[in-house]
């Protein structure tokens, strides 16, 4: 048996591997933010020394991409800070690292997916100390795989998909920005590839891209969760040129996940997870 932690583990990517545990070869230990810190670093060390853990999968971070405008020293603080923090642990007790970054590292000035090698140039505070934890992961610990993923959506927590569903329920009418292009992400799927790292175990290090195959806006997004949910709902779905927010997005996030079917399988398109997912929550 392979020994994990998970860091993070009430959030909706932590939640969603805690649905796929138990597995005959991993034994889970999970850590939601009142277990354990990450920007504690002695309750970090109290955990990890002596503990055996084989793999941790950090889930952990602040994701509110608004809030990161104006909470910005709280954004640096877990999502750089307390990538340090893990990876130094994890250094001093052999533990190999799994931690989840975005698409939100890249300005978006690209018109074709971003690979692996691509220049990252953040444009908002959240891409920012994102790109920075992913910076002092590398420095600090050679065994890690930094996973790039983009626009996730699970069954828990607060995700665009579930905001999509509640405004159909609520039979809100929908203003949804078509500037941004990307790929949204199951966190089964997600889910499914980290496990698959671990099993493997022998994949070699370094920065991997994950998410569905193909591409569309937001826009496109909210429409496909409507014709799944409830297909008379879809003209509620208008797109709009304009959604004001505070931080700036890229414009184009698409990614290149050649290296990662290369050491994987193709990976669902997002229209069939987005079925899946829609399925599920109908029960
Ligand atoms: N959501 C998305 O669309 C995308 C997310 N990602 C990345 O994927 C990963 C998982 O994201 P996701 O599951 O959506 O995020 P969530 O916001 O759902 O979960 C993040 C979890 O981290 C916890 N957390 C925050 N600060 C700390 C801390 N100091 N110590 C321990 N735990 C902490 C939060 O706890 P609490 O709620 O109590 O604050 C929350 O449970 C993150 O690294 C994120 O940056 C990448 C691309 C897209
Ligand atoms: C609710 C809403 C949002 N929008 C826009 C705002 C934004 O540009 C886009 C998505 O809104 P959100 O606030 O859900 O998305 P956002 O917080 O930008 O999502 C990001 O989260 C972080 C954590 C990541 O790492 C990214 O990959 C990405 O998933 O849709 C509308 O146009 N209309 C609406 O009614």
């Amino acid at each position: 048996m392979k020994k994990v932690i998970v860091l993070g583990a009430n959030g909706q990517l932590g939640k969603t591997i805690k649905d796929y545990s138990p597995s005959e070869v991993i034994k889970f230990h999970f850590f939601s933010r009142n277990d354990l810190d990450i920007v504690n670093k002695n309750s970090l060390k109290a955990i990890f020394k002596d503990s055996g853990f084989k793999y941790c999968i950090n889930c952990a971070a602040y994701t509110d991409v608004e809030g990161a405008e104006t909470n910005t020293e709280d954004a640096f603080l877990i999502n750089a800070e307390g990538a340090k923090n893990i990876a130094e642990v994890c250094n001093t007790y052999h533990v190999k690292l799994i931690h989840i970054s975005t698409d939100y590292v890249f300005d978006g000035k690209k018109n074709k997916p971003y690979t692996v090698t691509d220049q990252t140039n953040p444009i908002n505070q959240y891409g920012k100390s994102k790109l920075q934890g992913e910076l002092f992961i590398q420095e600090q610990l050679k065994p890690h795989y930094i996973i790039r993923t983009s626009w996730l959506y699970s069954l828990h927590g607060k995700n665009f998909l579930k905001t999509i569903i509640n405004k159909i329920e609520d039979d809100a009418s929908l203003n949804i920005t078509t500037e941004q292009e990307g790929t949204p992400t199951s966190c089964i799927d997600l889910a499914d590839f980290i496990i698959h790292l671990i099993d493997k175990d022998s994949i070699p290090y370094g920065i991997y891209n994950f998410s569905a195959n193909g591409n569309t806006t937001w826009y496109g997004f909210a429409k496909e969760v409507a014709k799944n949910y409830n297909s008379k709902k879809t003209d509620s779905i208008k797109p709009s040129g304009v959604f004001k927010t505070l931080a700036k997005r890229p414009k184009y996030s698409v990614f290149d996940l050649s290296k990662t079917e290369r050491i994987y399988k193709e990976i669902n398109t997002w229209q069939k997870s987005v079925e899946n997912i829609v399925k599920a929550y109908k029960g």
